[in-house]
């Protein structure tokens, strides 16, 4: 049987060709990451590594809290916390083993320490990838203070109780209250989810959060010595499969269990509006500028919106994987017409880029067959997600004058997926694949019944359409007849 990877095992097992170890072994604690998926591991973790190597700065560990599942915890653990980065190119692949994490923890039993590590004078910076839904927002994009969980945290935040967080906003705002009565002094949080200036929107569900608790010396604290820079984040890390491991194991001659897995590319633009200090992270390629909101929002309108259409359209015609659907013909036509008419009109170009090149190489990356990327991993939590990729434009052409029939195309595609999934009608090679999303429910009610009405009854959920969309004629008529044609 191959030995696990840890610090002991890995020692021996190095060198070998096409695997690095790590770049520099953190001795302190310096961020604490809410939301330790793969997309953490194989992205901020890695450029934070990367830039306490340039400058042999080993303050910047990461302290990684899971949020839903001890899953994570339990893969790290008897690894030291080390863990492998498989990079997976159509011509290449190589393996990195990052030793940025020191410590993994679950709220379910590890609240206290993730509360006593953000009140610690040497942590600067908290990061979060929770997901879209993870920052449980009402139709208006606030703070969603009548969630259940949510209450529950802000309960043990006017208590100052150490019981186990509940949700991911409300662990973040109890850790606020730590340090602020710790006297620890300022912090930054660094949203890295794909949310329209997610920046700006963690401060605002922060701020109604405190609001709801009644919580006016922290809210007056947060207001002084919290920073909340937005970013864009950029690198296709799909779930970590069997075979990965496998190739992994082939590399490293060790077995990982907590491997992630992505495509070369990585970009990571951050506002420069920090409260203290930070790992250098420029030196490991990130950009640092005052105007982060042109690359957010091109990126989540050209990359991630035809992420969603290839997903919606490629699994309802079978294919599996993002790389099939991008590469048939009819879909990679739809991508591009959806981008020329309806996206591209709406953005600024971030610094002078080419934004019709920069769509093209986004296609290309999607094409890359090595990664895997599901269709059914894109399209999960679609509710979430359409409001901030599709709808953004969506809105912006009415504004304009103008009937989004292409963006329309996408909406449609969507529901005609929610609609299959729903009824057991989408089978994706061989398997039946279920609706997997936070409104589920609401959304098998609005799917279910006729066909003919079933574009109103979807843009009446209003938590994803707000009532602007649903009652905008135009919008309707066109999403109804992409409809028509879709299921034609
Ligand atoms: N994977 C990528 O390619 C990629 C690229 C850019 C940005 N992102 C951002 O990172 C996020 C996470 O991606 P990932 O690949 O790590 O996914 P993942 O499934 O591996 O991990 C998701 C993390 O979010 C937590 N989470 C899920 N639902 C939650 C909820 N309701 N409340 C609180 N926490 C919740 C999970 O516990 C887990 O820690 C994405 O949703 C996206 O916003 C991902
Ligand atoms: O990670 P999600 O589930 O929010 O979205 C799925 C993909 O569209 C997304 O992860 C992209 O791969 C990523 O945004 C590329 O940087």
């Amino acid at each position: 049987m191959t030995a696990r990877l840890s610090r002991a095992t890995l020692t021996g097992a190095l060198p070998r060709p096409d695997v690095r170890g790590p770049a520099l072994v953190p001795a302190r604690t310096g961020v604490v990451h809410l939301g330790l998926g793969a997309f953490h591991r194989a992205h901020q973790a890695v450029l934070t590594e990367d830039a306490a190597a340039v400058t042999g700065d080993d303050r910047w560990g990461v302290l990684g809290v899971t949020q839903r599942s001890p899953r994570v915890v339990e893969q790290l653990a008897p690894q030291d916390g080390l863990y492998g980065v498989l990079t997976l190119d159509t011509d290449r692949s190589d393996l990195r083993v990052v030793g940025a994490l020191r410590e993994a923890v679950f709220p379910g039993t590890g609240t206290p320490r993730v509360l006593t590590t953000v009140a610690d004078p040497g942590t600067h910076v908290v990061t979060l990838t929770v997901t879209e839904k993870g920052y449980r927002l009402d139709p208006h994009g606030r703070a969603d203070v009548a969630d259940e969980q949510v209450r529950a945290d802000l309960a043990a935040l006017r208590d100052a109780s150490d019981e186990a967080a509940r949700s991911a906003t409300g662990l973040l705002v109890r850790a606020l209250d730590r340090r602020r009565r710790a006297d620890a002094g300022p912090l930054t949080v660094v949203c890295c989810d794909n949310l329209t200036g997610n920046g700006a929107l963690l401060a605002r569900v922060v701020d109604d959060l405190l609001v709801a608790a009644g919580a006016d010396d922290l809210r007056a604290w947060v207001a002084e010595s919290v920073r909340f820079p937005s970013t864009m984040v950029d690198r296709i890390v799909p779930a970590t499969t069997a075979a990965h491991r496998e190739r992994a194991r082939a590399l490293l001659g060790l077995t990982d269990e907590a491997l992630v897995v992505g495509e070369s590319f990585t970009q990571w633009v951050i506002e420069d509006a920090f409260a203290g200090p930070r790992p250098a992270w420029e030196l490991a390629g990130a950009t640092l500028t005052r105007a982060v909101e042109p690359y957010e929002r091109a990126k989540l309108r050209l990359l991630n919106a035809t992420h969603s259409l290839l997903a919606y359209a490629g699994a309802l015609r079978g294919h599996a994987t993002i790389a099939e659907a991008v590469t048939d013909p009819e879909l990679h036509a739809w991508a591009v017409a959806f981008t020329d008419a309806d996206v591209l009109p709406t953005l600024d170009s971030p610094d002078g880029a080419d934004l019709v090149a920069y769509r093209d190489s986004v296609l290309r990356r999607f094409a890359n067959p090595a990664t895997g990327h599901t269709t059914v991993q894109v399209a999960m939590d679609g509710s979430a997600k359409l409001p901030q990729r599709v709808l953004g434009t969506v809105r912006d052409r009415l504004a304009a004058g103008a009937v989004p029939e292409h963006a329309a195309l996408v909406v449609a595609a969507w529901m005609a997926y929610v609609r299959a999934a729903c009824a057991g009608d989408l089978v994706v090679t061989g398997r039946t694949v279920p609706l997997d999303d936070p409104l589920a429910d609401e959304l098998a009610t609005a799917a279910a019944g006729p066909l003919t009405g079933l574009a109103d009854r979807l843009l009446g959920v209003e938590a994803v359409f707000g009532q602007d969309l649903r009652d905008h004629h135009a919008f309707r008529s066109a999403v109804t007849a992409a409809l028509r044609t879709l299921t034609r």
